[in-house]
């Protein structure tokens, strides 16, 4: 089965070399892009849609996500912006309303989360554990997780849990709660910060997760400056998430981290469809939905950007500190607030998360295709915007502009 995507006004490829095509098409065969080019020159397919003179982007990647919960934290954020601040407490609350949850309930609460973020354009999502806090409950999380998201992330070290000692719990994380959640699991993640796990416990989940085959993600710099963002780059983490609080030494150390890498224009091994494969570094991932709910200083974005940092932007949906899966928000405020231009936010929120998600490129076979761009060989994973350009989405701040979604190469709205 094909689909002919035609009439496309502006097509924002973010591929290799950046590209945005004018009066556009794209042909879909399975679950992978077969052709894109010129309308004028496309293909015959065995069915047609009409964009009707609007934009197509790739689907978002949101790199960052805490789906696995339930519960409620209004009143929480009701103090919060009654001036109260956010510390990692509240994590508590959640985790004791996931536990007295059954799997099936939480489950279907995914699922209900990702149906919203699809239905805004999503089509590929990572999500973590981290409200369970004990070995079944984490392996719980786990598993359910695997059923409903692309990635999953275990997020043990997330809080101390009440009662139990810091260096105890650690162990734990590092040893039996590993092993449960082992199988369902391609991340790690640890909340690196005061209030949660300091230097040396970070570093130990971090070197355990490794030596356990995982690949890494930390949360760091969220409340202040700190050693997450230089443990992440130490431990060659994927993706190094929050960054607000942010020394020169931690934006010398993260663009540091990409000094082998070349996007666009490289002369490196690149072949057709696939991205340049130099020495990847750590992805500066913002959350700049988090920072507004938080009343954090935003991220700087445009200085990161400005220092050769790769960048992503993400929901971090969760029930403390973010409760919103829309992508097209943070690109809204990516734009307004942290001084990105349109092209350079909608990159961060596409192939930027499939940069940290290491996902930006693929063998091209089902089930290993490379999401976040579009380009042949890709995943069909297209946005269609009801807007003609890329841009309306700073330009309209707030009104939804998705029209059309393709997960996959199946229209998923
Ligand atoms: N920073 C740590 N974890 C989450 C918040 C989780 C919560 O408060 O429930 C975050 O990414 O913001
Ligand atoms: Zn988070």
């Amino acid at each position: 089965m094909s689909t002919l995507i035609t009439n496309i006004a502006e097509l924002m490829t973010q591929d290799a070399e950046h590209r945005v095509l004018r009066d556009a098409a794209v042909v879909i065969e399975g679950e992978r892009i077969s052709w894109l080019g010129p309308a004028a020159g496309a293909p015959a397919a065995d069915e047609a849609v009409d964009a009707g003179g609007r934009a197509l982007l790739p689907g978002w990647v949101d790199s960052h996500t805490h789906l696995i919960f339930a519960g409620d934290r209004t009143a929480e954020f009701e103090a919060r912006m009654a001036g109260e601040s956010y510390s990692a407490g509240g994590i508590a609350v959640t985790t004791g309303a996931t536990r007295s949850t059954s799997d099936f309930e939480l489950t279907r609460l995914a699922m209900g989360r990702i149906a919203e973020a699809v239905s805004q354009g999503t089509t590929y999502l990572e999500t973590k554990t981290g409200y369970g806090l004990d070995v079944e409950n984490e392996a719980r999380s786990a598993r359910i997780a695997s059923t409903v998201a692309d990635e999953v992330t275990y997020l043990g070290a997330h809080l101390v849990p009440a009662g139990m000692d810091a260096e105890d719990y650690t162990e734990l994380v590092c040893g039996p709660m590993l092993a449960a959640v082992r199988p369902y699991v391609r991340w790690a993640d640890v909340f690196c910060e005061q209030g949660a796990f300091n230097e040396d416990q970070s570093r130990r989940v971090l070197q355990a997760c490794k030596d356990a085959g995982l690949g890494l993600r930390v949360h760091g710099n969220q409340l202040g400056e700190g050693p997450g963002v230089r443990l992440a780059v130490e431990f060659g983490a994927a993706s190094v998430d929050h960054v607000n609080y942010l020394s020169a030494a931690d934006i010398d150390a993260l663009a540091g981290s990409w000094s082998g890498w070349e996007d666009a224009g490289g002369t490196g091994s690149q072949v057709a469809g696939a991205r340049w494969t130099g020495q990847r570094g750590t992805v500066a991932t913002c959350l700049p939905a988090c920072d507004l709910s938080t009343r954090q200083p935003l991220a700087p974005g445009r200085e990161l950007l400005d220092a050769g940092v790769q960048l992503a932007l993400a929901s971090n949906c969760n029930p403390g500190t973010s409760y919103t899966s829309s992508m097209a928000f943070c690109v809204t405020t990516a734009v307004l607030q942290m001084r990105l231009s349109v092209h350079e936010a909608v990159r961060a929120a596409t192939y930027g998360g499939a940069l940290a998600l290491g996902r930006e490129s693929g063998k091209d076979v089902d089930g290993e295709r490379a999401v976040g761009s579009i380009a042949v060989g890709h995943r069909a994973d297209l946005h269609l915007l009801n807007a003609p350009s890329a841009t309306h989405l700073a330009y309209r701040p707030g009104i939804p502009l998705t029209r059309a979604v393709w997960r996959a190469g199946v229209r998923a709205r």
